[in-house]
């Protein structure tokens, strides 16, 4: 059981909270500067506060705010060298955090599904303690990775969740196009994004033998992949995973120039 604070509590904050609270192996204070926020978030932890000094008390204190504020943020946050630093803000280095606290520093990449226990996160593997892992382990599955790949994989399962959602969109409304209710088309599209994960992950065969084994000779599945593999949908999604990877490098230069 870690003591953590989290410092702001809006979409990504506020699901880290909420996913830390039902694996229930942690207490978790929240901190906000929107009253709004805390009422919202007081449900899903044990305190709310304001105050950064109440949140610096915490053995764990992850950093949940907009990249732009960190540099702000970092200084009045008095934290001890026996205390960790979580930082989750994208582009921000870890070099750039140590030289704003005395608090060990550890930078990871999480993700909006840490709500439901199934985040996909990827932590700096230099840095990262088993304190963090257990913390990660809470609320989902991790990757250790080195630093220079934290701007791809903030791309892939940062912003990724946004990515699914407009794919599982988009084969929603072909459902409702050809006659499903919305609701009917929303829950079978969704069902098969996570069905689809599932496999992916449980399996040992490739990705390649997986389409394979869904198009049944003759049937209806090879029609759609014939599309698909006639289209430039692949190249399409790259190029969207490789505008947010630049993003991320660009807030990281942003963040070296303040
Ligand atoms: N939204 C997402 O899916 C993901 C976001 N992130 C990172 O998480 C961080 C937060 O992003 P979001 O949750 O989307 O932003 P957000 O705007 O939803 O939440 C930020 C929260 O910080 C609070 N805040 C602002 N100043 C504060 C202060 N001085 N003290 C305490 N709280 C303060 C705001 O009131 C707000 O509730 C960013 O650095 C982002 O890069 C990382 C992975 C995924
Ligand atoms: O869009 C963003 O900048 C944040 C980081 C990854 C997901 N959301």
């Amino acid at each position: 059981m870690t003591q953590i604070s989290v410092v702001g509590c809006g979409n990504m904050g506020g699901a880290f909270i909420k996913g830390l609270q039902e694996s229930g192996e942690h207490t978790v204070t929240a901190c906000d500067v929107d009253p709004d926020v805390l009422d919202a978030i007081a449900p899903y932890c044990d305190e709310t506060t304001t105050e950064l000094s109440v949140a610096a008390e915490a053995e764990v204190v992850v950093l949940a705010v907009k990249p732009d504020l960190v540099g702000a943020i970092l200084p009045d946050l008095e934290l001890d060298a026996d205390q960790t630093l979580l930082s989750i803000a994208a582009g921000v280095p870890t070099d750039l955090l140590e030289s704003e606290t005395d608090a060990r520093v550890v930078r990871i990449m999480p993700n909006l599904a840490a709500e439901y226990g199934m985040m996909a996160a990827a932590a700096t593997e230099s840095t990262v303690t088993d304190e963090v892992r257990a913390i990660l382990d809470a609320v989902g599955e991790f990757v250790e990775v080195p630093e220079a790949q934290m701007d791809i994989a903030t791309a892939v399962n940062g912003s990724g969740p946004a990515f699914v959602f407009y794919l599982i969109n988009a084969m929603a409304k072909a459902g409702v196009d050809g006659g499903l209710s919305e609701a009917d088309s929303r829950t079978l599209a969704a069902q098969t994004f996570k069905g689809a994960a599932e496999t992916v992950l449980n399996s040992e065969k490739s990705i390649e033998d997986l389409i394979e084994a869904v198009c049944s000779p003759n049937g209806t599945t090879i029609e759609g992949m014939e599309v698909l593999w006639d289209s430039d949908v692949e190249a399409e999604l790259g190029e969207a995973v490789a505008a947010a990877e630049e993003r991320s490098k660009e807030l990281a230069r942003d963040a070296d120039g303040e």
